[in-house]
Order: C-alpha cells, then structure tokens, then sequence
C-alpha cells in the first residue's frame, strides 16, 4: 500500500509519525510533497520518507492521499489534482470545514474520500479521529482506513454533521490543554518547583485525569468529587475556578471554535 501526503506540515508529521512508528506502512512507501521545501527535507530527515515538490508525483504513486494543507488551499489543490485521481484511489482529507458534498464539487467526478479530523496527539500515537466515508467507499476499504487511523490512537466514524463540533472538542483541543498544562506549571514555579518538573508534574496529573475518565467509566464530576476533600485544599481551587467562569469560558472557546469552522 502507497501512502501519500500532499503538505507535509504538523499534521502530516504526526500522521505519518505514528503509522511509520507502528509499522502500518514502512517510510518506502510514503511519498509527501510540500511547496515549502524547509517542509520536505523536515519530513524526510525525520522520518526518511521520500519527498517531492510535484503534487502530480504524489497522486500518480499512491494509493490512499492525505490532503494535509490548510483549508484555504483545499479548492486550489483539488483543482491541480483533480484529473489525475484514479477511481481506484482513495483521498482523506483533514481540513476543517470542507464537507463531503463541497469535496464532491470540487472533485467534479466520483472520488472515494474519507473526511477526516484528526489531532496532534497522533504523533504519540495517543491522537483522537472522527472519520466520515463517502458512499463510494466500499466496506473493505473502509476497514482498512479505519486500520491506518487506528494506528496513532482512537477513531470514531461519526455523522458529518458532527464534525464541526469534532474540531473543538478534539482536533482543537490539545491547544487549550497545552495552555492548561503550561499554566498549572506557572503556578507550581511560582510555589518553588523548578520549571521542567513542573511541566513534568503537571502533564502527569491530566494524562492521569484523562486516563481515569476513559478507563473508570465515571462521570467527570464524580471523578472531581473523589479529589476535593471535605474542608480541603482542592474545593478552595475549583470554587476558585468557578468564581472566574472555568468552565463558561471552555465552553464558549468551543463554541467558537466550532462557529470558524463551520465557516471555512
Ligand atoms: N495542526 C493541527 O493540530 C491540526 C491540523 N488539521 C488540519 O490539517 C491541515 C494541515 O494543518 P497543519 O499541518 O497544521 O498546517 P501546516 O501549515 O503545518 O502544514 C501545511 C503544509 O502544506 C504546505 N502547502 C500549502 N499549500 C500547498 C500546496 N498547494 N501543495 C503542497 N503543500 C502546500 C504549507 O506550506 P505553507 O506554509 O507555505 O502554506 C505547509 O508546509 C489543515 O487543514 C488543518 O486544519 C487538522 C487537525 C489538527
Ligand atoms: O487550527 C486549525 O485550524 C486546525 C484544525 C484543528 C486543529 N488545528
């Protein structure tokens, strides 16, 4: 199986990250172009993948193409490709926004794609991906994308109407959790703690706060209540937290989030 990848950037390096890494598709035979050429040579020191800067070359060596550029660029790299995608070939795209019926336009001709929104996580193979087929996939390949996604975390095939609300809950959010994560860490320098094991300690604390929300099964308020001991320290902090509107402003960053994509 040929992988390709038109834009070799963030995304495209933690994709291709964890499939090379869990021996999905060896780096051989994994193909990326890039205009940037600082981008090609990244991808193929790093992961000894081959590169080029001719879109066409990825479309005519691959079988299944990764359209990881930026959502902007979408319409005019569909339209370079366009009349070279075979019937046979499979497109996923990644970009926020850009539905399966626009694809299809864009296309102007019956392309089996599968609409995708993955995240960075990917790279450590701990990424989340909501996966949406069109009807010209067949089930045998749709496992087998499952399988490819499957190969740097956790994949959801999930209705495209979602999708949207899948950038700001996922595909977004390990930003806002970077940012969590830097400012517990602030917090414990300004306690003492020397900066690098504080990023330590705090990194630590939500993968083990993730971990018990997917592996206990409990609600993440329940899971909270088993933290604040009765007239102890950690009820101060999340009354704290409430007082300065925690979690109104998660929710309307999401909500945000969501409304950008939906436009783009
Ligand atoms: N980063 C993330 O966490 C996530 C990103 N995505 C989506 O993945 C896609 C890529 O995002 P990301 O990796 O962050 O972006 P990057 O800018 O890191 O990577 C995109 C790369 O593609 C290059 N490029 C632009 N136009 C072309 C072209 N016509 N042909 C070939 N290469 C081109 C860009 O060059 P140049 O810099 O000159 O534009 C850039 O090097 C986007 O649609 C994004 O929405 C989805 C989920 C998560
Ligand atoms: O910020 C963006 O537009 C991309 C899509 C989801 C994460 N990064």
């Amino acid at each position: 199986m040929k992988l390709g990848f038109i834009g070799t950037g963030n995304m495209a390096s933690a994709i291709m990250g964890g499939i090379i890494k869990n021996q999905i598709i060896p780096a051989n035979d994994i193909i990326g172009a890039d205009v940037m050429e600082a981008g090609r040579e990244r991808v193929k020191d790093q992961f000894k993948i081959q590169v080029t800067a001719d879109n066409h070359e990825v479309i005519n060596s691959s079988d299944i193409i990764i359209l990881s550029v930026k959502p902007q660029f979408y319409a005019e790299v569909i339209a370079e490709i366009k009349d070279d995608v075979r019937e046979d070939q499979i497109i996923i795209t990644i970009a926020p926004g850009k539905t399966l019926a626009w694809l299809k336009e864009q296309f102007g001709k019956n392309v089996k794609i599968v609409r995708t929104m993955p995240n960075t996580p990917a790279l450590v193979g701990a990424g989340m991906t909501a996966a949406c087929p069109n009807e010209y996939m067949t089930k045998e390949e749709i496992a087998y994308v499952l399988t490819l996604l499957e190969s740097f975390g956790r994949v959801e095939i999930i209705p495209e109407r979602l999708m949207d609300t899948v950038v700001s809950v996922s595909g977004s959010s390990p930003a806002y959790v970077f940012m969590f994560i830097e400012a517990m860490a602030d917090a414990a320098v300004s306690g003492g703690m020397p900066r690098a094991q504080a990023y330590q300690f705090a990194a630590q604390a939500v993968l083990g706060s993730a971990k018990m929300v997917l592996e206990t099964g409990k609600h993440p308020g329940e899971l909270k209540d088993m933290v604040c001991s009765p007239a102890g320290t950690t009820i101060e902090a999340v009354r704290v937290l409430e007082e300065k509107g925690f979690r109104s402003s998660v929710i309307e960053a999401m909500k945000t989030c969501e409304e950008i994509s939906k436009s783009m």
